[in-house]
Formats: C-alpha cells, sequence, structure tokens
C-alpha cells in the first residue's frame, strides 16, 4: 500500500474540533485491532467503570476523577458534582476579584504578580499553562518554586524583587506535606518577612483538607484556600484549583481549556477503536514498544509554546505507567520513556541519532495549522517562518520513514485553550487505556516514596554527622564508625558541610578516605 494510501486509511480527523491524528507511519499490521480487540474491549470498560466512579486505583482504595473536572456533570453524586462547580466558580471568582482590584495586596494595591510554590503535578501543568496559553502580556506574571534549591530560590525572589509587595502566593500541594513545597513555603514566607511584608494576607493554599498545608494556612489566616480531593492524582490535578487558580490569575480563559478537554474526553469515549484518537495512541504505545515500553516516546511539537509539554507528558506518562507489578501482582516493570522539546530546534540536537542511531524511540510529532496571529514577512521569496516550521516536520516526519523509523502525527487548529485542553485529554485517556492494555494500576505512584524515605534517613544523620563535628579534623570512616552509619553516606555529608561553610575540609591525599573533615 502507498504511503497516501495508507495515510488514507488510519487518518482520523475531528472536524468539529479541528483535530487530526495520523497513524500511518507506525508499521503495525492491519490485524492490529482484531488481534487487540480483547484488550480493547476490557479498556473501554474499565474507562467506563471508572468514568462512573469504581475504585480505579486499587492499592489506594481511590476514585478516579480527573475526567469529571471538566464535565462535573459526569461525577457519581450530587455532592461531588457540587463540590467541583463551586470550586471552579470560586477559583474563578476569586481571580476575578483580584483582576477588579477587590481582593488587593496587602498594601491595598492590586496584584501584579504570582508566585505558584509547588512540585511534580503541583507545577508542570501551570507551568505548562503559564508556556502555552498565557496572553503575551497577562494581568498578573508568573514565577514558580518547584524545588528545594536554595540557588533557584534565590534567583526567583531576587527576580520578583521590590514586586513581592504586590505578589500573591499559591501553595499548591495535593498532599499538603512535600518537603520542597514546604521548604519553598517557608523561604517565600522568610522572603515576604524580610522585605517587611505579611506573608499571610499574600498566601493563598490549594491542598487537600487537613492536610499539614491546611492547618498551617488556616492557623496562619492565610487569604484563601481552595480544596483537592483524593480522587484527582497529582499529574492528572491541572483542571482543579491546581491549575484554574493560577491559569484564571494569568487572563487564561479557563472555561475554553475546560471545554477542550471536557470535547475530547467525548471524542474519546466512543467505538470503533480506529476512530478514536486516545485508544489508537495507546495501541501505537502498545505497537511499538511490544507492550513492554521497549520504545521510548519523543513529543516533538512545533510551536514554541508547547517546549514544556513534553516535560508535562514525562510525569503523566511515566509516573502513570511505569510500574513494577502489574493488577494482578505479576512483576513486570512496565513504563515508557518520554522526551523532547520543539521542532525544528531539535532537529539541531538530537534529531541526528534518531535518524542515523539506535532504532529506540517513535515520534509523536505535533503539528499546529495556524502559524501566528499576525501578518508574515516572506523570509525568502513567497515564503514565511511559518511555511519554514511546516517544513521542517514535514520534512523530518519523512526522513525518519525513510529509515524505518516510526511516529505519530496529531494536528491541532491553533494553539489556544480550547486545543491545549484537547490535548491534555487525549493523553490522560491513551494513559488510562494503555494502562488496561497491559494490566497495571496507572494511578498511584509506590516508587516515589523510596526515595523520599531514603533522604529522609539520610537528612536524619547529617543531623548528626553535624553535631560530630570537632576541631580536631576526623575522616569520613571515623565518623561514620563512631555513628554506626554508611561511610560513603557520611563523606557525602561531609562534603556537603565543608561546600556550605559548616565544615573544614583539609585534603591529605588523593584518596576520599584520607580527607580530614572539623569544625568550621
Ligand atoms: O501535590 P503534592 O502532594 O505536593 O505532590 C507533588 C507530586 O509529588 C508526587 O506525589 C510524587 O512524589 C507526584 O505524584 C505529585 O504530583
Amino acid at each position: 500500500m502507498s504511503h497516501w494510501d495508507r495515510f488514507q486509511k488510519y487518518f482520523v480527523r475531528y472536524s468539529n474540533l479541528g483535530f487530526s491524528i495520523d497513524i500511518s507511519r507506525m508499521a503495525f499490521e492491519d490485524d492490529l485491532f482484531s488481534k487487540m480487540a480483547g484488550r480493547i474491549e476490557s479498556a473501554y470498560k474499565a474507562m467506563t467503570e471508572l468514568e462512573a466512579g469504581a475504585i480505579a486505583n486499587p492499592d489506594e482504595q481511590r476514585m478516579v476523577g480527573h475526567y469529571w473536572l471538566r464535565n462535573a456533570r459526569l461525577a457519581p453524586n450530587d455532592a461531588l458534582q457540587q463540590e467541583i462547580s463551586e470550586t471552579l466558580a470560586a477559583t474563578l471568582k476569586f481571580a476575578a476579584d483580584i483582576h477588579a482590584g477587590t481582593v488587593t495586596a496587602a498594601n491595598g494595591k492590586k496584584f501584579t504578580r504570582v508566585l505558584v510554590v509547588g512540585i511534580g503535578g503541583s507545577a508542570l501543568g501551570p507551568q505548562l499553562v503559564a508556556n502555552a496559553i498565557t496572553p503575551a502580556n497577562p494581568p498578573l506574571s508568573i514565577s514558580f518554586l518547584d524545588n528545594t534549591d536554595p540557588d533557584g530560590i534565590d534567583r526567583v525572589v531576587a527576580q520578583i524583587g521590590d514586586e513581592l509587595a504586590t505578589t500573591i502566593t499559591l501553595v499548591i500541594s495535593k498532599s499538603g506535606g512535600t518537603k520542597e513545597t514546604r521548604n519553598g513555603m517557608l523561604e517565600a514566607e522568610a522572603a515576604y518577612k524580610a522585605a517587611g511584608l505579611d506573608f499571610a494576607k499574600h498566601a493563598v493554599a490549594v491542598t487537600g483538607a487537613g492536610s499539614e498545608l491546611d492547618k498551617h494556612s488556616t492557623a496562619q489566616g492565610w487569604l484563601a484556600r481552595f480544596p483537592m480531593w483524593d480522587w484527582v492524582g497529582g499529574r492528572t490535578s491541572l483542571m482543579s484549583a491546581v491549575g484554574t487558580l493560577a491559569a484564571a490569575l494569568q487572563g487564561v480563559d479557563v472555561l475554553q481549556f475546560l471545554a477542550g478537554a471536557a470535547a475530547m474526553d467525548v471524542e474519546t469515549r466512543q467505538r470503533p477503536a480506529s476512530e478514536n484518537a486516545a485508544m489508537l495512541l495507546a495501541l501505537m504505545w502498545h505497537h511499538a514498544g511490544k507492550g513492554q515500553g521497549l520504545k521510548d516516546m519523543v513529543v516533538l511539537p512545533y510551536k514554541d509554546r508547547l517546549v514544556l509539554f513534553s516535560k508535562y507528558l514525562q510525569q503523566l506518562v511515566m509516573e502513570s505507567l511505569g510500574k513494577e507489578h502489574d493488577l494482578d501482582g505479576k512483576v513486570v516493570n512496565q513504563g515508557i520513556a518520554v522526551y523532547g522539546n520543539k521542532g525544528s530546534t531539535d532537529q539541531h540536537a538530537y534529531v541526528q541519532q534518531l535518524r542515523d542511531g539506535v532504532n529506540n524511540f517513535f515520534v509523536t510529532f505535533i503539528e499546529v495549522g495556524k502559524a501566528r496571529d499576525t501578518a508574515s514577512i516572506e523570509v525568502d521569496p513567497g515564503f514565511t517562518t511559518g511555511d519554514y516550521l511546516q517544513g521542517f516536520l514535514r520534512g523530518t516526519r519523512k526522513a525518519l520513514a525513510e529509515k524505518g523509523r516510526e511516529s505519530i502525527t496529531l494536528n491541532i487548529s491553533e494553539l489556544n485553550a480550547f486545543n491545549l485542553g484537547m490535548l491534555i485529554a487525549l493523553f490522560e485517556r491513551a494513559v488510562s487505556f494503555y494502562a488496561s492494555l497491559v494490566n497495571i494500576n496507572a494511578y498511584h505512584q509506590p516508587g516515589v516514596e523510596a526515595g523520599k524515605k531514603a533522604a529522609t534517613d539520610f537528612l536524619a544523620q547529617l543531623a548528626k554527622v553535624r553535631a560530630e563535628l570537632t576541631v580536631t579534623g576526623r575522616t569520613a570512616d571515623e565518623v561514620a564508625a563512631k555513628l554506626g552509619i554508611d561511610p560513603e553516606d557520611a563523606y557525602h555529608m561531609l562534603n556537603h558541610l565543608a561546600a556550605n561553610a559548616q565544615a573544614k575540609m583539609v585534603l591529605t591525599g588523593d584518596s576520599p578516605a584520607l580527607d580530614q573533615f572539623a569544625a568550621p
């Protein structure tokens, strides 16, 4: 079959949404749909049950309700429906009050800036939205503290400068106990204090009821608090207050954003699978990686404003699908690695390897129809920059196909709030379907806990190591033996203390074992 014929055969378009998906450059066999029919049916069934409020996250005994956030009527009971609608309305009203100057900074002036403190799902979505669909000159500009890196924090605080007096800080944490976010909050609080400002009068919490953050913000009398629910996973929380508040503050049309997601939800509840874009994506992931994640997903949007999309998908896909066990408890070590930035920029970075190197990936191109809102100059006679952008996408797709490198192409008419909502919903639903195809729980993240626990232990030992420093120098082995801890850990702790003026380090040779550490 010619490329053109195969393209026509597998091309799926939702004309009403200005969206299409082209899987013709994935080298699957025509009997894929019949071979996968049983699993496809199970995936549809699981999705229907999930959307109806089943305990789709069995390990945590939770419902999975992110699809209700853009259509509250789908939530399984009146109380939930009301809570979703009221929270959305409250975030929009709060943002409107801030824009109108009804809610002001402590000095009575209008807020001019928003600082988001959060990490993972509590930052990546708001960051994507901020880059992709905020107006070029938003009513409030935005900054993020998404790490416990003091240097990163200092840079953001310095960039805000005197504007801190008119900055509203959103501390976002579903669990309300994430240490990076707690630290960011304390650093922000300290920055406000150092500037003679009352943090509580500039602070808003988005968190689960009863969490540490909830208690802290209530006790301190913060400006406002918006809820998060245990039935929304962090990585799918962008359409809850986690994302809607920051988006609304920046002047994003939140209702359009949600409408786009809801519209894609409607399309991708449909059968047959061959016309369901989310199921097609899931099937392509399954085909490419043989159901074992053997191929990486390279996400290449040809649109600068989508540069963070791959980073956003990285969490959505890898935290959802990267699982040790399947639903029957069997060790499966599932997952799909995701990376990418944007085209054509990446063509001058790693596309060389994609064409000629190890064939361990498939590309997802994202093509945006409308090049820009304004008129274009000609960069060559008859050609615009937008012509080049499309040329590079199409050229790269062809060049990869020539070498047997597979790709999917998604096309949206233009990049706006509606269409971003649509794309996010598409991938969320593909993740849900794929998880069913490979029989895993996409909604928990047990693996993340191991690193958190080890870090907590490390920090507890760091305090002891610091207390062990004396005027006489000692080696890592000596300190470790005294405390009964791992000498390598002790060595790194001592190095860290020395690098931060909390210890003196004397090098007496080339081996780390010979280094001496003393009190500063
Ligand atoms: O919103 P929280 O509870 O602070 O969690 C932040 C992120 O941390 C994780 O739980 C992983 O540790 C993500 O799933 C989540 O998005």
